[in-house]
């Protein structure tokens, strides 16, 4: 029989549901908390926040850049749909759409940050936001519409307070109203509508404002909770720690400890007094003052602490490189990260150029510069852009910036061939190391620190860098951390040695090695049935030599520089060849090095240590 005509109209955003609308709008997240964890993982953030980045305005420029990136996804995907023709873009009021998905994208992007905030990895929180796209669209899919459609209602409205069940809920309204509009070919969603009884979205969109609001500030609060790396920093009650913050007083010496250290001590008792009585930063003798300093981290067991720092009282002058040197453990990165403000002392205090680092660090990082231990790096920038970065965060535009970044790669050895315009992932260790001792100087700074920066360098970079510092230290203060004792040796005016968290000594290397070394290094070998000959001789010449080790004949004594001279020294030998008793196959005298004195004191200390714990 013949019909009447029906066209077949099918709409796709009534067949795929909020669902996939759902798990279109959340594509960026997971790319937001990558971009994120990036920079928290790879220790970019606290190397930005360490040149001087403010936390608001780190905060402000990646939320706007990630809006822009959204408004121009949602532009896309509203245009697309709309050509297409699907009715929740085409039947539904263009404001209302607009302010929903505007509302959305934001509350995305501060459930970017909290998420950000919660992980230490970045492979952790991608797949845990992608299993949470997934599975609250599951979830929703099959709760919200259900609540709504069969109640309890109340429920539906408590699953919105979770970010994503809101966009669903959201979605689903708008599709909804684009089905009834279709349907009865009437209008959609609108602003009058948003009173309807059983309508949604006034409720979500009221709670997309709390959420964001809400999620902005625990992603802050996580945020400035972990970013000094220590676990007992809590930002709300960092006033009432700043407050009540001990300063040992009147600790001219410690138990044990040496007359040079005490005497340092005193020496900073005095800038301090300088200090309080509130001299101009640029008059003050000191630029770095650490006063009783002291960090307990709490130990792998229950109750138990670790002292990574105990008691440390210590100064360095403008145009010093002050070098602290100490074994493995020995507490020098706690030191310096106290200095940078990136670990709250558990008491005492430190001073830069008059600023107190538990509440000026803001001025502080304007007149320091860092080159951490391990390089923090952008792969996908140039040199170049590294440098011109850091150097706007210290304050450099226009032609003097020009002029510093060309004066930092020529002289760091990142000129030729066009390297400083090369991405850094294509860079070798030493080049990377170059460009974060160049990164340290941009902005010419009051005081810089370097930690280990000649580490994995070639000899001839590891010239250039020392002459790099040498002419750094005409006009700043430098603090270096090293294991190289020839490094210390060509570079530092003083230096400490640390062992167990203490300062051991302090001074210059040539008084370090007159005054720690005291002795005369004496080795001789000699055929293996003639040890015991040998050593009687060296007794003979020297009845206070102490043996160091022997081994296959060879022998090696320390002896002491009261009881003997270098010319009695080779007197003696030569007269012991003259008789020929002994057959002497090689000997040889020297004074200490600085290698020497570290080993023997870092050995003393460790037994030192020993016998205060035993
Ligand atoms: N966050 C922390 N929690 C617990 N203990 C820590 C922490 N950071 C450092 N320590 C401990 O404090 C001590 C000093 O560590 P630090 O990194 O300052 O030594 P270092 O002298 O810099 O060593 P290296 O020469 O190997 O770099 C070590 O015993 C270390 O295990």
């Amino acid at each position: 029989m013949p019909k009447t005509e029906t066209r077949l109209n099918i709409d796709f955003s009534s067949l795929l549901g909020p669902l996939f609308f759902m798990w279109l709008l959340h594509l960026l997240l997971p790319v937001n908390v990558h971009a994120l964890m990036y920079e928290k993982e790879n220790h970019l953030r606290i190397m930005m926040k360490m040149q001087g980045l403010h936390d608001r305005v780190f905060y402000v420029v990646t939320y706007f850049w990630q809006l822009l990136v959204y408004v121009a996804f949602v532009a896309v995907f509203a245009a697309g749909g709309s050509a297409i023709g699907l009715t929740a873009f085409t039947k539904n009021s263009w404001t209302v759409q607009a302010v929903f998905y505007f509302m959305w994208g934001n509350v995305m992007i501060a459930l970017g940050f909290w998420i950000a905030s919660l992980f230490r990895t970045s492979k952790a929180a991608v797949h845990s936001t992608t299993v949470w796209v997934i599975g609250t669209g599951l979830v929703a899919s099959l709760m919200v519409s259900q609540f709504v459609t069969r109640g309890p209602e109340w429920l539906a409205y408590a699953m919105q307070l979770v970010p994503s069940f809101g966009l669903y809920r959201g979605l689903y309204e708008l599709g909804q109203y684009a089905f009834l509009a279709s349907s009865n070919h009437g209008e959609g969603l609108t602003w009058s509508k948003l009173g309807d009884e059983g309508n949604g979205m006034k409720w979500v969109l009221g709670v997309f404002a709390l959420q964001w609001a809400w999620l902005m500030f625990w992603a802050w609060y996580n945020d400035q909770a972990t970013c000094t790396d220590d676990s007992e920093f809590c930002p709300l009650l960092q006033v009432t720690k700043r407050r009540t913050l001990s300063v040992p007083r009147g600790l001219p010496f410690a138990d044990g400890e040496a007359v040079d250290v005490a005497a340092e001590r005193c020496d900073v008792e005095r800038f301090w007094e300088q200090q309080s009585l509130g001299k101009k930063s640029d008059e003050l003798e000191a630029v770095v003052l650490m006063r009783n300093l002291r960090k307990v981290f709490p130990g792998p067991g229950r109750g138990q602490k670790k002292v990574a720092v105990d008691r440390l009282s210590l100064h360095i002058n403008q145009r010093q490189c002050f070098g602290l040197l100490g074994p493995n453990g020995a507490g020098k990165t706690t030191t310096i990260r106290m200095m940078e403000g990136f670990s709250e002392p558990t008491s005492g205090s430190v001073m830069v150029s008059g600023y107190d680092t538990r509440t000026d660090m803001r001025s502080i990082y304007s007149i320091t510069g860092v080159c951490p231990q391990h390089d923090l790096l952008w792969g996908d920038l140039t040199g170049r852009e590294h440098l011109t970065f850091y150097g706007r965060l210290k304050n450099l535009h226009g032609a003097d910036l020009e002029d510093s970044i060309e004066s930092l790669l020529k002289t760091l050895n990142l000129w030729s061939d066009g390297v400083g315009d090369r991405l850094v992932h294509s860079y070798s260790g030493g080049m990377k190391r170059r460009l974060s001792v160049a990164i340290s100087l941009i902005g010419d700074p009051l005081v810089v620190y370097l930690d280990e920066p000649s580490t994995g360098l070639d000899p001839a970079s590891r010239r250039l860098l020392w002459d790099v510092i040498k002419e750094a230290k005409l006009n700043k203060a430098v603090i270096l951390t090293t294991h190289s004792m020839e490094e210390a040796e060509a570079l530092c005016d003083r230096l400490g040695i640390f062992v167990h968290g203490r300062l051991q000594c302090i001074g210059n290397p040539k008084e370090l090695t007159a005054r720690h070394g005291g002795f005369l290094q004496f080795s001789m070998t000699t055929p293996c049935s003639q040890t015991q000959s040998a050593s009687e001789a060296v007794y003979g010449m020297c009845p206070s030599a102490r043996p160091v080790y022997s081994l296959g004949g060879t022998q090696k004594f320390e002896l002491p520089g009261g009881d003997i001279t270098l010319e009695a020294v080779f007197e003696h030998m030569q007269a012991v060849q003259k008789r020929g008793h002994l057959k002497v196959l090689d000997w040889g005298v020297s004074n200490v090095t600085l290698e020497e004195v570290f080993i023997k004191i870092t050995r003393e200390a460790g037994v030192k240590m020993t016998a205060f714990t035993s």
